[in-house]
Parts: structure tokens; sequence; C-alpha cells
């Protein structure tokens, strides 16, 4: 079980955004791609999505493209959490993680689909909310609610950009855990965008790190999270070191 992007390259008008981009993400993994604002991160994840059209290169998603995926098909295989959180949005959180079961439904939800979202929900500690408008939330609310509807669908990858840019340490450490979980429970697959390096580090097998729409390096948290790529990448003087057991980034001056 993998899902393959092999030399993808995309443009909005004549400059190439994303330029000859390899990855994979495999089943019980979590892969995250980090890169300065602007480097094309949730471009790429619009393009795995086919939300954009990639001019080229393909995806493959467990040895079949994208392109020959029904729609239900595809919504089997990748549940998106976009980094726009919708503003307005009539109707209950139930409802809304309800959605995330529709690849599944029938005519109408059955006993196991109306299971499926309070599993999603209390999974997210969101039970309590279950009845109030989506639209009443905070932010971090709105994301974790995001995130329900993506556990509910039950696709074999998640698809997740900036899923912990609204949260306060505790939740991005909450939600972090659960996609590691989702993955190692299920042997899924994840595909993360995030900012916070450490974060990135601390829950990820493999990170792939983006510049200006090419990949500058890919692997391990450990050997991509050097100071040197960070200072090329990101233009920051570093320290990079292992604590207990996981990288971490410590930022000293802009270089
Ligand atoms: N709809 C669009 N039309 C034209 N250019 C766009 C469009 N969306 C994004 N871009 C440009 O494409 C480049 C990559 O944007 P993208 O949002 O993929 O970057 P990112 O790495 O996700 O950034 P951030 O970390 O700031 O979210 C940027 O230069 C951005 O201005």
């Amino acid at each position: 079980m993998t899902l393959i992007v092999n030399n993808l390259g995309f443009g909005y008008g004549k400059a190439d955004i994303l330029n000859g981009v390899d990855l994979s993400v495999g089943g019980n993994e979590v892969v995250s791609v980090i890169g300065p604002n602007g480097a094309g991160k949730s471009t790429l994840l619009k393009c795995i999505l086919r939300l954009l059209n990639p001019g080229r290169g393909e995806v493959m998603v467990n040895g079949r493209k994208v392109d020959d995926l029904s729609r239900k098909e595809r919504a089997l295989s990748l549940a998106y959490v976009p980094q726009a959180l919708p503003s307005r949005f009539p109707m209950t959180v139930f409802d809304t993680v309800l959605l995330g079961r529709r690849p599944h439904l029938a005519w109408r939800p059955s006993g196991k689909d109306v299971e499926k979202v309070w599993a999603a929900l209390a999974r997210m500690d969101l039970d309590a909310l279950a009845m109030r408008d989506f639209d009443t939330l905070s932010g971090g609310q709105k994301q974790k609610v995001m995130l329900a509807r993506a556990f509910a669908q039950e696709a074999e990858y998640l698809l997740l950009d900036e899923p912990t840019s609204n949260l306060d340490l505790r939740h991005q450490m909450e939600v972090m855990n659960m996609v590691r979980e989702y993955t190692e429970t299920t042997g899924r697959g994840a595909l993360v965008t995030i900012h916070n390096l450490n974060t990135a580090a601390r829950f990820s097998d493999r990170i792939v790190m983006l510049q200006e729409g090419k990949v500058h390096d890919c692997g391990p948290p450990a050997d991509v999270l050097s100071s040197e790529n960070i200072q090329s990448v990101y233009g920051v003087v570093v320290e990079s070191a292992c604590v207990n057991g996981s990288q971490v980034v410590i930022p000293l001056r802009v270089a």
C-alpha cells in the first residue's frame, strides 16, 4: 500500500510552482512536508487530490493512477483537510462530521455510520459540541471538527494541510498523536504539511523538505532537519540536536 508522487510539476501561470516533486507515503507512515511560506506545500496536496491539474508527472494510489479513480474511489482513498477552514458552514458539528461518511453511505446513514461519527467525535473530544452549529465554534474547535470528519471518512490516506495551525500546544500534541494512532491502528498513511519543525520531527517517520517547489531533501527527521539544510532553505541559523529521541531545532538568528 503506497501513495506515490512521481516527477510532479505545476504552475498557476507561466511560473513553475512545483518542479519534479517525488515522494511516497506507505501504510502506517506519517510523512510531513515542510518548507518556507510559498514553497508549494498546499499546491502539492491540491495536485495530489486533483483539485488542481498538474501539468506533469503522476500520482499513483495503491498502484492505480489517481486520474483513473472514480469520485467515490478517490474519496475512499484520500481524505483532505484544507488549510483554509470554511468560514460559514450552516450545519451542526454532528452533520459536518457525518459528511465524511458520504462515500460509504447507501440511501441514508446507517447505524454504523452514526456510530463512526460518534467515535470520531469522541476521539477528538468533541462529543459535547455535537449539536452546536459549526459556525459558532472557535478556530481550533473548527479545525478539530474537520479532522474528525477526515477520520470518519476512513480513507486510505489522510492529506492534512497544516492541521495544527490554530491549535494550542496541548491540542497540537493531541491531534498529532491521533494522526499517529490512526496510521498505526489502521495501517493507513498520512501526508501532513506543517510549519512547526519540532512537531514535524516528533511525529513523522519521514520529512520532505520543499524549497521553491522542489524537494531539497527527504528522509528521517534527524537527517533532514540538519542545521545546514535549515540555513539553506529557511535562511536561519539553528542548533539542531537529538533530545529524548526526537530531533529538536532551536532558532539562533537570521542568517
Ligand atoms: N490561486 C493561485 N493563483 C496564483 N498563484 C498562487 C495561487 N495559489 C498559490 N499561489 C502561489 O503559489 C506559490 C505556492 O503557494 P502554496 O500555497 O502552495 O505555498 P505553501 O508552501 O503552502 O505556503 P504557506 O506555508 O504560506 O501556506 C506561492 O507563490 C503562491 O503565491
